[in-house]
């Protein structure tokens, strides 16, 4: 089979426009389609490669339709939204671009922890209905507050630099990393059982896998000081929705700020959290910066032209 033989490319979710010259230049032929699922099963066949941001849910269906797909590029980082075993079973490479948008995820991370110590959004919105409202929004502090981090990975270990300058305390946990490294970092490095009882925020920072679905539950938040606030941009569903209106609604949760949902764009059953006034939230903003998808694109683009010419290149998450 003739992996690098890309002439077809197929991109369904908007993508930089540095990326499309890139590969035209390369001497692809490249389609931008915004496509319903059905659309993307029947078009599909005629594509040697699929790119994607996380709006595309590229299942079994649409990986066993594609004839001639030979890779699917995700222009980020997370790869929850792609069937990866599928597209190995069919011979189907799978790349994305770790890293390019890190130093996005982190800031928005930091940015909606401020949101929430000092009710930015809510105040705002009293403002802009016509309200001047000081005694709602007493804030707190960050400064000696605990923030606990779950996964030290690359978005988590910048969230912890960008974080103590506010003068937090860090604390941490990855199972992938030794409790010595997480000290260079200036994280504690504290089991889970540890972390609940001690931290005044807690952000994940892990991919969607069943071992972290769920992660942050009721189970967990009620072992949390009371009045604990939860952040999550790293992926719906890592932070159960329903138990966390259910804490937010007894109080044992004082705040929630969330960039990503189980289901995106949220359905009707989420609107009560959304519209909980302790939480503040935003659509999956958190690559959504000129300069990471200025990275996202670059890097992509290259990858893959990289692959075309030498049959070799960074950023595969399977092996074929
Ligand atoms: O996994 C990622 O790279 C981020 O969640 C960004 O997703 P997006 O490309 O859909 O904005």
């Amino acid at each position: 089979m003739h992996h690098k033989n890309i002439k077809k490319v197929l991109i369904t979710d908007p993508i930089d426009p540095t990326f499309v010259q890139c590969l035209r230049n390369a001497g692809c032929d490249v389609d931008e389609k915004k496509l319903t699922k059905d659309q993307l099963i029947s078009q599909i066949a005629d594509y040697d490669a699929l790119v994607v941001r996380s709006g595309t849910q590229v299942t079994v269906d649409v990986i066993a339709a594609g004839k001639n797909l030979k890779l699917i590029g995700r222009a980020g980082t997370g790869v929850d939204n792609i069937d990866v075993p599928a597209a190995t079973k069919h011979g189907v490479w799978v790349m994305n671009t770790p890293g390019a948008n890190t130093i996005s995820a982190a800031e928005m991370t930091c940015a909606l922890i401020l949101a929430l110590a000092r009710q930015i959004p809510q105040a705002c919105q009293t403002l802009k209905d016509g309200r001047w409202d000081r005694k709602l929004f007493m804030g707190n502090e960050l400064m000696g507050k605990t923030l606990a981090i779950l996964g030290l990975g690359r978005i988590g270990r910048e969230v912890a630099t960008r974080m103590r300058s506010f003068g937090m305390t860090i604390v941490g946990f990855d199972p992938f990393m030794p409790a010595e490294t997480a000290a260079q970092y200036g994280i504690q490095f504290m089991a889970p059982e540890q972390i609940w009882p001690v931290a005044d925020y807690i952000t994940v920072h892990v991919p969607l896998l069943p071992e972290t679905e769920n992660l942050v539950c009721s189970e967990v938040l009620v072992k949390c000081k009371r009045g604990v606030k939860i952040i999550n941009a790293a992926r719906g569903g890592i932070v159960n929705e329903k138990d966390l209106l259910k804490e937010l609604e007894s109080g044992q949760v004082g705040g929630a700020a969330l960039d990503v949902f189980a289901e995106e764009p949220p359905g009707p059953e989420v609107q009560k959290l959304l519209k909980h006034s302790k939480v503040v939230c935003t659509p999956h903003l958190g690559a959504s910066t000129t300069e990471a998808q200025e990275r996202v694109a670059g890097d992509l683009a290259e990858q893959i032209q990289q692959w075309i010419t030498t049959g070799n290149a960074p950023g595969f998450v399977n092996k074929i």
